[in-house]
């Protein structure tokens, strides 16, 4: 089955990606980022939500699917209340991966399984307020507490978004070091979490969980790229697989665009993806 709406991936192993979801939906598990990629981009993170038709499109094509994921830096819970994920007729069997894929939430249970509070965290989360006032952090500066398992230090918001994020990287480097914790790099956020989980060993171990023929990941920052990076190895293994980027905007990093086989326009862009791909086989 083909469909007119379906994009050409640009190499090879994108193409037989593809081909290989088409063949065989039944084995293939489709998993997605969920800012900037499902939902779009806005200035307050609390007010990201799901682009409106993305848990629809999800439920179009769950059913004919192995498996349905959402991959986030967010909490589990978060991304599935601004996802709009929970109850869908459609996303029954739905996994979210929470924390870069420290947590997880399922729909077949409605809960959350996660390794609980950091120390380093617990820490930081205490100690970061004061720091970024004795380093000078830019007006605008937001601390995003993402619980006990990672926190997060926006610049989206402030003057110039670019040179406070700069400014921020080496402290926060440092308090991280101190902690046991390591930086993740986002658009215009520097995420303190646990080392030891990234979103490419999250997304392996759940294709193995779920015995996985083939698969299509799709994402729009740095952080995915550890994702971008499992769906490589696992080709070179023999499993086909496509990336997707979620692009288009000045901000987004280039990597993401130069590694994937497919680039779209933002969520708007995927949303449209993942319904041409539900209508082929249809
Ligand atoms: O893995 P993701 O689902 O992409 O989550 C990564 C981080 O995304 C969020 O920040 C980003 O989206 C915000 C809302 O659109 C935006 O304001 C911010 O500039 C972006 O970096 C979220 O706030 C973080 O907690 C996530 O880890």
């Amino acid at each position: 089955m083909a469909s007119a709406d379906l994009p050409t991936p640009r190499t090879p192993e994108g193409r037989d990606g593809l081909a290989a979801l088409l063949a065989h939906p039944e084995r293939a598990v489709v998993a997605l980022d969920f800012d900037g990629t499902l939902a779009p981009i806005v200035a307050d993170p609390d007010q990201a939500r799901a682009h409106p038709g993305a848990p629809a499109a999800l439920a179009r094509l769950a059913p004919r699917l192995a498996a349905v994921a959402v991959v986030t830096g967010r909490p589990a819970g978060v991304a599935v209340r601004y996802g709009g994920f929970a109850g869908v007729r459609g996303l029954e069997h739905l996994v979210v991966l929470g924390h870069y894929g420290a947590e997880r939430w399922d729909a077949v249970s409605g809960q959350v399984h996660t390794p609980g509070a950091h120390p380093g965290v617990t820490a930081v989360r205490a100690e970061l307020p004061g720091h970024l006032d004795r380093i000078g952090a830019w007006s605008g500066t937001w601390i995003e507490d993402k619980g006990g398992r990672a926190v997060a230090v926006h610049t989206r918001r402030t003057e110039d978004p670019d040179a406070a994020f700069e400014a921020l990287r080496g402290p926060l480097h440092e308090l991280a070091e101190t902690h046991g914790l390591m930086v993740e790099p986002g658009r215009y956020v520097l995420e303190l979490r646990p080392p030891g989980m990234d979103k490419g060993v999250a997304l392996a171990a759940y294709l193995r969980e779920v015995g996985a023929g083939c698969v299509l990941y799709a994402g729009d920052d740095l952080g995915d790229l550890a994702a971008f990076a499992a769906v490589d190895d696992l080709r070179k293994n023999g499993m086909p697989g496509l990336l997707v980027a979620s692009a288009g905007t000045a901000e987004s990093p280039p990597e993401v665009a130069e590694q994937a086989d497919v680039t779209v326009t933002g969520p708007d862009g995927v949303v449209a993806l993942l319904d041409a791909l539900a209508d082929a086989l249809e």
